[in-house]
């Protein structure tokens, strides 16, 4: 499982929880301006915006999972296993293989409305990456700062959501999780009135108790629920640090503990969160294995160049001994 999310400050904020069994070997990958991106069914692009993310690389290949550009616009690939399904190359429109469809976003789209744009002229094909690497089944989640779009390419076609709660997890479709939300309305951070029966006197035993009710299990369409109610009731500062802080703690909110998802006996955990100041350039992270947040920012680099620049993933716990 996986959840993605915006967050607005004064910036942009775009990340999300990367959950699976294994590790593909993940790294931070940013992608400068003239490295170039070659196609399998258009024309290479030799010059194009600079992008970071995570991605694992191939044979040179940055296979992004989730990354944004110099422009801050934002993507993330997510599992949606059983209902995604890619097309036969189309004559007369952009063939985009699944695997290139985040460099292809991000490298020639300034923005969401460029994004939307592209998309009509799209055909998502159903080439895989190579034999070791079978088409992933995911759908995909575009966002800036002025809003956030659900790509879903099913056996019925291309469908392209408005997301005006920017979140997005995996099963089911995007309109099913949320239809699904009108049973939460009742939701509440105050506490509740009691509703229940006038004659019973009822009382407010703990707080937070206007949120009972809020799913707190790791299926899907539970964990869309929960960080969509923790994104909207956020609150924060709108320094860096107090978002950067604010962000994970809403991804916190659906993180996944080793043990509690048997998947034949090995863990779906959450791999890694990431935060990404789409403004800023920042690409921040933690892992599984260390909480302490780490970062690369792709402005500290010269982005006019033509190879990769890679980050190995910082992993293991960074304690601050008081004594
Ligand atoms: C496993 C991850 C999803 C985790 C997730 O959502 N887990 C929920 C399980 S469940 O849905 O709840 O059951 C997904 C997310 C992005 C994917 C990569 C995208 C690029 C590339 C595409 C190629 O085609 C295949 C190889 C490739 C490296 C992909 C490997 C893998 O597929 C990645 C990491």
């Amino acid at each position: 499982m996986c959840t993605a999310a915006t967050y607005k400050t004064k910036d942009f904020y775009f990340g999300r929880t990367l959950d699976y069994e294994f590790s593909y070997g993940d790294e931070v990958v940013i992608t400068p301006r003239n490295y170039p991106f070659h196609f399998r069914h258009i024309d290479a692009i030799e010059s194009h915006y600079a992008m970071i993310g995570m991605a694992h690389v191939v044979d040179n290949d940055p296979l992004y999972y989730d990354a944004f550009n110099e422009c801050g616009l934002a993507m993330a690939g997510l599992n949606f296993v059983g209902n995604a399904a890619y097309y036969d190359i189309e004559e007369g429109k952009d063939n985009i293989a699944q695997f290139e469809f985040i460099p292809w976003i991000l490298g020639t789209c300034a923005n969401l409305e460029e994004a939307k744009t592209a998309l009509i002229h799209m055909n998502l094909t159903n080439t895989p990456y190579s034999e070791q690497f079978p088409l992933a089944q995911l759908h995909w989640i575009i966002a800036d700062q002025s809003g956030a779009i659900t790509v879903e390419a099913m056996e019925d076609g291309m469908h392209i959501y408005e997301n005006n709660v920017g979140v997005l997890t995996n099963n089911p479709p995007f309109n099913i999780q949320m239809f699904l939300l009108n049973q939460y309305m009742n939701l509440s951070p105050k506490q509740p009135e009691n509703l229940f029966a006038k004659d019973i006197d009822l009382d407010q035993y703990s707080r937070g108790m206007g949120a009972i009710g809020l799913p707190g299990d790791l299926s899907s369409s539970s964990r869309f629920a929960k960080v969509a109610f923790t994104k909207l009731h956020s609150v924060s500062g709108d320094s860096e640090n107090e978002s950067v802080n604010q962000f994970f703690h809403i991804l916190g909110s659906v993180d996944q503990q080793r043990g509690c998802c048997d998947v034949n006996g090995k863990y779906e955990i959450t791999l890694y969160t990431s935060c990404c100041n789409t403004q800023k350039g920042i690409y921040y992270y933690t892992t599984y294995d260390n909480h302490q947040i780490s970062a690369v920012d792709m402005t500290k680099e010269d982005l006019n160049t033509k190879n990769l620049i890679c980050y190995e993933v910082i992993t293991g716990e960074h304690i601050q001994m008081q004594n």
